[in-house]
């Protein structure tokens, strides 16, 4: 029996396992068996803490529930970083990841901002199919059209609409995820500007559908506001789940992420009576 912890931040929710100590017989079927809502856990991704490379504190490795591996998760990088800083009585920890190294530190009031690293703005970093500006995407379907890309270590492209409420994001989201433009399928931000300094998103993820969060999807969404003009670098991103705090740093172009993490409960799980 292997213990886990099931985590969320704005209720993203994580199963997470701790295979730091001894390699775990995770598979691609075995963790889309756990996510599974109805015969399983349940959760919109599953986490495996892994011994990380010199320089990081911990490595992060990050399966949807459709048993693909992604490169970033923003909200899932604050609850690894609290877990591990709890541990050893830190501020500060590094997360790795398969995309990169991710600084976390803690802030007054149960608060984490992770500096999710660079956006990466060429076609080719995000990827698409083929080259195209990657601030006006030649996509639409339905009500929304021309999204903006970039990479935050996975691909998101982000849909500026009007009227987010109008939006039918369940019939389209999983049809845009898999447009043949994104070869590595994309997350699919839907965000409404209502201030300089906010904005509502609601995301399509890649591998998992409709979230209440995605700390990655804020990143692009504020960074492809920023490039289109539509908000300062500083916002509040509004999402089904709460808020996140973000900027897009002039001075690097990093992006820093700033919101809560909480442990909803433990327990233990059986990997080997799942099928590999
Ligand atoms: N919920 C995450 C993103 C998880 C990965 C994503 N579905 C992908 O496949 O890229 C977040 O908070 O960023």
């Amino acid at each position: 029996m292997v213990p886990f912890r099931k985590m969320h931040g704005l209720g993203n929710d994580f199963v997470v396992l701790d295979g730091r100590a001894a390699t775990l017989p995770v598979t691609p079927a075995r963790a889309a068996a756990v996510a599974d809502r109805h015969f399983g856990i349940g959760c919109d991704q599953f986490i495996v803490m892994e011994p990380p490379a010199p320089g990081a504190d911990v490595f992060m490795r990050i399966l949807n529930p459709d048993g693909s591996e992604a490169g970033a998760c923003g909200n899932a990088t604050r609850c690894i970083a609290a877990l591990v800083a709890e541990e050893r009585g830190a501020d500060r920890v590094v997360v790795r990841t398969i995309a990169g190294e991710l600084p976390v530190e803690r802030l007054p009031g149960g608060l984490w901002r992770a500096d999710m690293g660079p956006a990466r703005l060429g076609w080719q970093d995000v990827p698409l199919a083929r080259e195209v500006d990657t601030l006006h995407l030649p996509l639409a379907l339905g009500p929304v059209s021309d999204p903006a890309a970039c990479s935050m270590g996975n691909p998101h492209a982000t849909f500026f609409v009007d009227d987010l409420d109008a939006v039918p994001v369940t019939e389209i989201g999983p049809r845009l995820e898999h447009d043949p433009i994104f070869p590595q399928r994309a997350n699919i931000g839907f965000a409404q500007v209502t201030a300089p300094d906010r904005m509502r998103l609601v995301i399509w993820e890649r591998g998992a559908g409709l979230t209440l969060a995605c700390g990655s999807g804020a990143c692009a969404a504020i960074v492809n506001a920023v490039r289109r003009g539509l908000t300062q670098r500083r916002a509040t991103v509004t999402m089904p789940g709460g808020d996140l705090i973000m900027e897009w740093r002039e001075s690097d172009g990093h992006v820093l992420m700033t919101g809560p993490v909480a442990t909803s409960f433990t327990g233990t799980l059986d990997l080997e009576a799942l099928a590999a």
